[in-house]
């Protein structure tokens, strides 16, 4: 347990973390943060949801000098919203020095873009098209950058970006300090890595498992033509208070969130398809809980950080196990519990032995639940809108009518009466989605069964103790508990 004033952080930094509600340095800070404020170039790995962005964005606020109205520090993350999420923690961070942080993304407009950067930001999150563009432009200047991240580095240094990131780290002055992060980093990525920094500290926060252990891992069976029914039931059994289903396609994911909405689900889909707009507001409505279901591609897979997402469904089994570690750990953030089921068809079965034997975590097998069962968690629901109704209305104008029925029937025959003309019939929608092929371990390779261009990841961390003040999320706990426990 490490106290953050330990670390030789500056006092207005200490106030901005007290603010935040931040009471020890998870086990990455503590490690990284010292090394950073020397100067060091830092390698650091620690599972999903252990701070890593505050690891990374104290020492380089410490570098900032908040007069000098240039861009002093720069952060590179894979996807917009991730570039946003990032930059509005740095600012948090640093409130109190009068930091300016401004993230720079694709699908905003240039010219808005282009007036935000004249207004002086210290620190820049970016993500890689964008600010090729800029830089191409001259609409950036990056000359005064003393510290660069690469956020989630092993994806940024994947084929992907790695030719953007390049000609991004060449334009920045060579006594820049370098941190690349991630809760994975492949031995080959790692590799690369070590190309592009000057003597760099590797800090790998050490566990048995690349997973984070307050996440349940499960994995259901069932044929591509079973997945969808199969993901309806669960949603009734387990009532997430937010859920984030993964699909494989664009395509895939749009057909999920229509068939989830024709059920009755307040789903909406989020890809690379749609307008920054959309996106933006999907992901917003998400947040709020005015939809309690992000159906996604991979976009959402990495560093999103949404408190109240309780399950982490894999509607489609990645192919890479670094995403499937990425995607479960929407989940489960800051010493939070969670919940990942994954679908597996039969033929996808030796996949999931690569994916657990790559993590070094298990999953369990869950049943899939029958209709029957999925009917009465739907029951459940609705008598836990009777339950508040009884305590929160005045039932009183309802009364006279509630005792002429029973004059007629018994209580029993009215109350499921009225719990049948409340609980929606799901399957009356039947939805039939367009078949994806199974995933298959690739042979041949010397990795026993490689999975994409991607090499294997390596450890992961130790999730140490993680106070904050606040909420731990989750709605009738009592009953969704009495649920799930029955049904996995
Ligand atoms: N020392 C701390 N005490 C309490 N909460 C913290 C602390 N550090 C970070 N957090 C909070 O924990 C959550 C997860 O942090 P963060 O997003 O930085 O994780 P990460 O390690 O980058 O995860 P990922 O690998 O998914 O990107 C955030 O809500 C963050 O504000
Ligand atoms: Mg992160």
């Amino acid at each position: 347990m490490t106290k953050f004033n330990e670390l030789g952080i500056s006092k207005q930094i200490l106030t901005a973390l007290e603010k935040m509600g931040f009471e020890e340095a998870t086990p990455i800070q503590a490690q990284t943060i010292p090394l950073a404020i020397t100067g060091k170039d830092v390698i650091g790995q620690a599972q999903t949801g252990t701070g890593k962005t505050a690891a990374f964005g104290i020492p380089m606020i410490e570098k900032i000098e908040p007069n000098a109205r240039k861009i002093q520090g720069l952060v590179v993350a894979p996807t917009r919203e991730l570039a946003i999420q990032v930059s509005e923690e740095l600012h948090k961070l640093g409130r109190e020095n009068r930091v300016k942080t401004l993230p720079v993304y694709g699908g905003q407009h240039m010219e808005r873009q282009i007036k935000a950067l004249k207004n002086g930001p210290h620190i820049v999150v970016a993500t890689p098209g964008r600010l090729l563009d800029h830089l191409r432009r001259r609409t950036i200047r990056v000359d005064d950058v003393r510290v660069a991240v690469l956020d989630e580095a092993d994806e940024m240094l994947n084929m992907g970006f790695i030719d953007d990131i390049r000609s991004i780290l060449e334009a920045i002055p060579e006594e820049r300090q370098t941190l690349l992060f991630s809760a994975t980093m492949p031995k080959e990525i790692l590799d690369i890595a070590k190309t592009l920094m000057k003597n760099p500290e590797k800090v790998q926060v050490k566990s048995k498992e690349m997973t984070v252990s307050n996440i349940d891992q499960f994995f259901v069976e069932v044929t591509e033509k079973q997945k969808f029914d199969t993901l309806t039931n669960l949603l009734d059994i387990h009532v997430p208070e937010l859920a984030i289903i993964f699909g494989r396609t664009k395509k895939r994911v749009d057909e999920l969130t229509e068939g989830l909405q024709a059920r009755g689900f307040r789903a909406e889909g989020i890809h690379g398809d749609l307008t920054q707009g959309k996106r933006t507001s999907v992901l917003n409505k998400f947040k709020l809980g005015r939809i309690e279901i992000l159906v996604a591609t991979d976009v959402a897979a990495r560093g999103l950080d949404i408190s109240g997402v309780t399950h982490v469904y894999n509607f489609d089994i990645p192919q890479d196990p670094e995403s499937y570690v990425h995607r479960i750990g929407r989940t489960g953030r800051a010493g939070k519990t969670g919940e990942a089921i994954s679908f597996i068809t039969p033929r996808e079965v030796p996949h999931l032995h690569l994916i657990e034997k790559v993590t070094k975590s298990k999953m369990k097998r869950m049943q899939a639940p029958s209709y029957d069962e999925a009917k009465r968690g739907l029951q459940q629901l609705t008598a836990e809108k009777i339950m508040k109704a009884i305590q929160q209305s005045d039932l009183q104008e309802y009364r006279e009518t509630a005792t002429e029925l029973l004059d007629e029937h018994d209580s029993v025959t009215i109350i499921a009466a009225a719990l049948k003309m409340m609980t929606r019939e799901r399957r009356q929608t039947p939805v039939t989605l367009t078949s994806v092929q199974p995933v298959s371990v690739k042979h041949g390779s010397k990795n026993k069964g490689s999975y994409s261009q991607r090499g294997r990841g390596g450890g992961g961390d130790k999730r140490g103790s993680f106070n904050r003040k606040g909420k731990q999320g989750g709605r009738n706990r009592k009953f969704q508990n009495k649920r799930s426990k029955s049904n996995s």
